[in-house]
């Protein structure tokens, strides 16, 4: 699938979504902003970015890896939905779950995005599901003889 992917820069630190090796699927987010994460805090950073999507595609804002091992510092709602129609400013809520304080400086890469297809969803309520072979088990139901 090829997407083109409008990118509109709002502030004057901002960078186009930065994707490190042709084909990779996450395109990284820089940060406008410097501020510091305690411990068990969260925070909303911006990236001074607005993005037109594709028509029937979203926008998933992902961890790095990187700092989630270096620094166990993770995107708090990770997948953040990023809906087609939305036209603020993408923004990434970060999540400290290590046990020092994490430093965000401007141009930091702070999470990274995935654009992906959307299925069109309709919705019919109705009285009874189809049977299936599944059935109502799940959380663990198949394990039954297994340790995990
Ligand atoms: O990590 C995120 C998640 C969301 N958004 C923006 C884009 C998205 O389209 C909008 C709404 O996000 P979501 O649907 O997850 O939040 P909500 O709490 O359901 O708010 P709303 O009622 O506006 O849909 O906020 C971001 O910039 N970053
Ligand atoms: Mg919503």
């Amino acid at each position: 699938m090829n997407y083109n992917l409008k990118v509109r820069l709002i502030h004057d630190d901002a960078h186009m979504p930065y994707q490190a090796h042709e084909g990779d699927a996450g395109l990284d987010l820089y940060s406008i902003e410097e501020t510091t994460i305690q411990p068990g805090d969260s925070a909303l950073i911006s990236t001074g970015i607005q993005i037109e999507l594709p028509k029937g595609t979203e926008a998933q804002v992902r961890p790095r890896s990187g700092l989630a091992l270096k620094h166990s510092v993770t995107v708090l709602n990770s997948p953040g939905t990023i809906d087609e129609g939305y036209r603020g400013e993408i923004k990434v809520i970060l999540i400290n779950h290590g046990k020092s304080e994490f430093k965000i400086v401007k141009q930091m890469r702070i999470a990274q995005m995935v654009v992906a297809p959307v299925a069109n969803v309709t919705m019919t309520q109705i009285e009874e599901l189809t049977p299936s072979e599944r059935g109502e088990g799940g959380f663990g139901s198949s394990g039954k003889n297994n340790p995990v």
